[in-house]
């Protein structure tokens, strides 16, 4: 049983009216919560504005949105004492983070939250705002760009993936210097740097074996100019290509707890899909500071 539990839902998130979906779920989740508020978001910034004022007065959070709409409230939850259970109820385009555990279907999500499965999973500090899936800059930024122009109405969530592709024709390098806090130092040119925590972006799971929410650890992956090809092909055929790792020419690993970069020129940065910030950066991974409903296969 839960006491207070706040839903903040996002009617931008993702193509669907919300109506149906919030007559189906809330008689599933009311009988377990003793007091239940919903509040629809009106603008971007309600999210994480509503998180930081309840935070400390809740026990249960329920976000019914995308990624954008969960990074409101990672960021709402992370600037303050009060750190109650996170639900993600996946409503957006992509719902990578859900993916990443095992919620991706509403059902799911609803059962986990009625069982009270959790899991403490990893933030991660990117200057002064937070990540919980991903941060990335170079051709993931200018993916996320085509889809603010047309694509993504069109194509819901395939949008992501799609524009990813179309970017990739064209991949422009940039150089780069990338510092760990144990003081190995990585530079040259590359096309994209990926910041990961979580497996998927864009629903792709490119990292499903390497990763996990609460390994401790930031995961980056800078992707040469050799590497685009392999990338564009793994999203046209929408799969992981377990070989894509193993080769440093087109990409290099690095696990780090900390690392700050420098890039030539200096660039967007894509967090969990919105456009937040530039370089350069300095990540820090918080272990285990936030809990979210997960659903146990
Ligand atoms: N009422 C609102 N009107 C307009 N924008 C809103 C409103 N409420 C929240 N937002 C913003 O809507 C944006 C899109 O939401 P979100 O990212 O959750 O959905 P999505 O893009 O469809 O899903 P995903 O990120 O999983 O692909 C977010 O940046 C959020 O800040």
């Amino acid at each position: 049983m839960y006491t207070k539990a706040l839903l903040i839902y996002n009617q931008a998130a993702g193509q669907g009216e919300l109506e149906d979906l919030l007559k189906d779920i809330v008689p599933k989740l009311a009988p377990s919560i003793k007091e239940f508020t919903l509040y629809q978001t009106e603008k971007a910034g309600d999210t994480e504005a509503l998180c930081v004022e309840n935070g400390s007065k809740v026990d249960l959070i329920l976000i019914m949105g995308g990624d954008g709409t969960v990074h409101e409230c990672v960021n709402g939850l992370m600037q303050q004492a009060g750190r109650p259970i996170v639900g993600i109820l996946p409503t957006g385009t992509c719902n990578d983070l859900s993916r990443s555990l095992n919620c991706s279907k509403i059902d799911d999500a609803v059962d986990a939250i009625l069982a009270g499965n959790t899991t403490d999973i990893d933030i991660v500090s990117q200057n002064d705002r937070y990540f919980s899936n991903f941060s990335g800059i170079g051709l993931i930024t200018e993916a996320s760009k085509e889809i603010e122009e047309s694509t993504k109405e069109s194509f819901g969530k395939l949008g992501y993936i799609i524009s990813a592709i179309r970017s990739l024709k064209e991949p422009t390098p940039f150089s780069y210097e990338l510092t760990t806090n144990t003081g190995v130092k990585k530079s040259g040119e590359a096309v994209m740097i990926l910041a990961m925590n979580g497996q998927y972006i864009g629903t792709v799971g490119l990292f499903n074996d390497v990763i996990s929410l609460n390994d401790g650890i930031l995961h980056m992956f800078i992707v040469k100019e050799a590497g685009a090809t392999l990338l564009k092909n793994m999203y046209n055929q929408a799969r992981t290509d377990e070989g894509w790792l193993d080769h440093p020419e087109q990409l290099e690993m690095l696990d780090v707890e900390q690392c700050s970069l420098i890039t030539s020129p200096v660039l967007d940065i894509d967090s969990d899909g919105e456009k937040i910030d530039t370089t350069p950066v300095t990540y820090r991974v918080h272990e285990k500071a936030l809990t979210f409903i997960h659903h146990q296969q």
